[in-house]
């Protein structure tokens, strides 16, 4: 393992009258498999909003591979918005849109499987592919980079191949059984080249027997293509079994971090979130 490679400093989101992640710094090192865990509500799918440009934080900073890409704290740069009702006011913001965090290697997956169901299996991570791409509208409509679309292809086809979904590339995507619709999910993050990839809880609705495959196969994905992975999930048995460390959140605050044998013990997580899912 090596350097930082995602800084989060004293985030905080608020909607109105509600602070969805409050004061929040994590980091995650090059090579890691991190986990986020926390009970309903906690702020954590907030959290990846905000790392991935979804959200503005209303406060605080996230660096990624040491560039700041979400800055909205008073020592920020200042910007001059040109559109909305603020239109000619200085804001003290750095943020990038999610296409362009995906370009600079963060890609993620959601809590509700996203993908273009009435599409192709093979069309759906060509379409992820693309972000990725020196495309421009000319480009596009007079097929000027016929190279790097057929070189697009052939890549989407071997990732397909690598994820065992080669056989299904022709068939719709909303034609996958639940499993292969997040394996479908996951391949369409990777298809963007990602560094860091999150996952939204990518074991949501799986069985035990499914979510042990799915902890092989993130554990497989990230040696094979040099991952960082950030997960969010609440199955326990998964977040245990693969993670280097984990952070838990609790009312948008963070209440505990460390090994997985560490945050296992210790009391605050249990009162707060490891002894509710023991009771129920
Ligand atoms: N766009 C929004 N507008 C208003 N409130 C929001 C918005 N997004 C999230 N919230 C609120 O922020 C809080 C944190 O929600 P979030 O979805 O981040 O929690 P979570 O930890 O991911 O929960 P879960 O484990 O159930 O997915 C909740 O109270 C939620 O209702």
């Amino acid at each position: 393992m090596s350097g930082n490679i995602l800084h989060v400093e004293n985030m905080t989101m608020q909607f109105g009258g509600v602070i969805a992640v409050n004061n929040l710094s994590i980091d995650v090192n090059e090579g890691e498999i991190v986990a986020l865990i926390g009970p309903n509500g906690a702020g954590k799918t907030t959290t990846f909003n905000c790392i991935t440009g979804v959200y503005e934080p209303t406060n605080g900073c996230v660096t990624f591979c040491g560039s700041t890409i979400a800055s909205n704290h008073p020592q920020g740069k200042m910007k001059k918005l040109y559109a909305g009702e603020n239109k000619g006011l200085y804001k003290r913001v750095v943020s990038h849109t999610p296409d362009q965090i995906t370009k600079l290697g963060i890609a993620r997956t959601f809590q509700n499987i996203r993908l273009f169901k009435s599409m192709s299996v093979l069309e759906n991570v060509l379409i992820a592919k693309h972000i990725r791409a020196r495309q421009n509208i000319f480009t596009a409509t007079f097929r000027l980079n016929y190279r790097e679309e057929r070189k697009a292809r052939r890549e989407c086809l071997a990732l397909l191949d690598e994820q065992a979904l080669l056989p299904m590339k022709d068939d719709l995507a909303s034609s996958l059984p639940y499993g292969l619709q997040r394996r479908l999910e996951i391949s369409r993050a990777l298809a963007t080249n990602p560094r860091l990839l999150l996952l939204d809880e990518p074991a949501a609705g799986m069985n035990p027997q499914e979510t042990q495959e799915l902890s092989e196969f993130i554990v497989q994905i990230k040696n094979k293509y040099n991952l960082t992975i950030l997960l969010i999930e609440h199955h326990m048995d998964l977040v245990m079994q693969i993670s280097d460390r984990i952070y838990v959140q609790d009312f948008g605050r963070l209440i505990a971090q460390g090994t997985p044998e560490e945050v296992q013990k210790n009391q605050h997580v249990i009162d707060a979130y490891l002894g509710v899912v023991e009771d129920a």
